[in-house]
């Protein structure tokens, strides 16, 4: 795709090193705009929750790990209601489009910012975009009610189905403009928030009272600054059922070898999140960490030494672990990209289980059992579990107030446990990835006793390319340079 985005970041300073990084309000170029009471204020529900509406000066820090003498650092505007709105709730005409692969939860965002915006705020004008970005221009739309999407959290996928690429700006704006949609909220990836991210700009240059609100999607946890995506922990649940049977069948057999292929092109959380939480795992392999097979503390040698110690074991690895492995031996196969230019990747599973069937075939005389279980697909197209129902309302209705107060250009997000809205290149423009020389990869290293592959020249170089941790608090906020698209 690569549309380049010119999002013009909103900052403003105060004292001790305090940073806001804002998002953009419709008033930043639509002037005089009338404001209405946010129709909470008579709702029962609400009026009697004390401090229900959100101060406008809270913001949330980035950073909850502070020295003493340590600036204040970045912020974001903290999410929630506000005592004065920017629409009418008759004339707001709002869409919701999903978009990139699938992750559990999104029918039960899509069905709470429904709720949300018909319970709340009165809005009974809710389109569906059917199929990603290109249904804008190429499909009818879809009517929303909260009778329609009532029980769609229960079910996987998303009703409004998804694609990748078809993102077409003007088209898009226009066909927007020509509905009279007023607010357009946009759920998806990094991908997804890159085209947002381009959707606002078109939309402010037209100077166009319409509002643009991401909320967050990626199954690979990979969207930088938030705490964590929604469909995460469904998709580390699931997971656990894989890695399960990987184990019987290991445990079952002489030698046995249970593989288990995850998602996660360039980071690696699923497959650690998986691991550390089964315990049955003897080895994980992620795209952050290099590996190795032959020679000395190689894939191989460990694996011979963990067969003789246990008779069995069982390999996590992530799909995009070992590619580079790949690319070496398969020097002529093709670059692919699928249709938003995101690298097609070459089956790491079945690669390293015909590695490891030769080794043990031609080089020792240890007859092995080896099952590969690739439930890639199977751990995000299930429901969203009881957690992430709860993250994914929290989140549709952010998003929802957000919008509603005239704010745009924005993703809804969790920043230490608070909801927040954040700009939209502070998500697009690094990408989250497991840091192999951090404390939570050490933890998974004593987890499974594996080794690390790392010589100490190798932690050295990698320490030397890492940017700052943008947070003291283990595991968190590991950012690095966007490598997809
Ligand atoms: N730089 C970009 N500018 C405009 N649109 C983009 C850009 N990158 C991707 N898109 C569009 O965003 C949509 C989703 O992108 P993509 O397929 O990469 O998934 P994603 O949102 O990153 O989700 P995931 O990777 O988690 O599946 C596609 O329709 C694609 O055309
Ligand atoms: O086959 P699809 O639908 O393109 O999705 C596969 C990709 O989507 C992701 O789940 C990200 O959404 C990756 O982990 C995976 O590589
Ligand atoms: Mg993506």
């Amino acid at each position: 795709m690569g549309t380049e985005s010119n999002y013009q970041m909103k900052v403003v300073k105060g004292d001790h090193g305090y940073v806001l990084e804002d998002v953009p309000h419709l008033t930043d170029y639509i002037p005089d705009l009338p404001t209405h009471d946010n129709p909470l204020r008579s709702n029962p529900a609400y009026s009697v929750v004390k401090q229900y509406f959100v101060d406008m000066d809270d913001t949330v820090p980035q950073k909850v790990v502070v020295h003493k003498d340590s600036p204040r650092g970045v912020h974001f505007r903290r999410a929630g209601p506000r005592q004065k709105v920017y629409f009418n709730s008759d004339d707001v005409r709002a869409c919701i489009v999903t978009c990139g692969g699938l992750c559990p939860g999104l029918n039960t965002v899509i069905r709470e910012i429904v709720h949300s915006l018909d319970y709340m705020y009165g809005v009974s004008k809710v389109f569906g975009i059917d199929g990603g970005y290109r249904g804008f221009y190429s499909k009818n739309i879809i009517n929303l009610t909260p009778k329609t999407v009532n029980d769609i959290h229960k079910r996987g996928g998303t009703i409004l189905g998804s694609s990748r690429g078809g993102h077409d700006t003007t088209k898009i704006v226009d066909s927007i403009q020509d509905r009279g949609i007023n607010q357009v909220y946009i759920i998806g990836g990094d991908g997804t928030q890159k085209g947002a991210a381009v959707i606002y700009e078109e939309i402010r240059r037209r100077d166009l009272k319409v509002i643009v609100a991401g909320i967050p999607k990626t199954i690979d946890n990979d969207i930088p600054v938030i705490d964590k995506s929604f469909g995460f922990d469904t998709a580390v649940e699931e997971a656990q059922r894989a890695i399960n049977a990987a184990h019987v069948e290991a445990e079952s057999a002489e030698n046995g070898i249970g593989v288990v292929k995850l998602m996660g092109r360039y980071s690696g959380f699923i497959a650690m999140y998986a691991t550390l939480a089964s315990r049955d795992v003897d080895l994980c392999l992620i795209p952050e960490s290099p590996f190795y097979l032959e020679g000395d503390g190689g894939l191989f040698e460990y694996i011979e030494k963990r067969l003789k110690e246990n008779g069995h074991m069982v390999i996590v690895i992530a799909e995009g672990a070992g590619q580079e492995l790949l690319a070496e031996e398969n020097a002529h196969a093709k670059n692919e990209q699928d249709a938003s230019g995101n690298k097609l990747l070459q089956d790491v599973g079945l690669w390293i289980s015909q590695k490891i069937r030769d080794h043990f075939a031609k080089k020792t005389k240890m007859p092995i059992t080896l099952k590969y279980i690739d439930p890639t697909y199977m751990i995000r197209a299930v429901p969203s579990n009881a957690s992430d129902n709860v993250y994914c309302t929290l989140l549709a209705q952010s998003c929802v107030h957000g919008a509603m107060a005239g704010y745009t250009g924005f993703t809804s997000g969790l920043v230490n446990g608070r909801q927040t809205y954040i700009p939209f290149n502070r998500i697009t423009e690094k990408q989250n990835m497991v840091v192999i020389t951090d404390r939570m990869w050490a933890r998974l290293l004593s987890s499974t006793n594996q080794p690390s592959f790392l010589r100490v020249k190798d932690i050295e170089e990698i320490k030397k390319e890492e940017q700052p941790q943008t947070q003291l608090l283990d595991g968190d906020n590991n950012v690095h340079e966007n490598s997809g698209h």
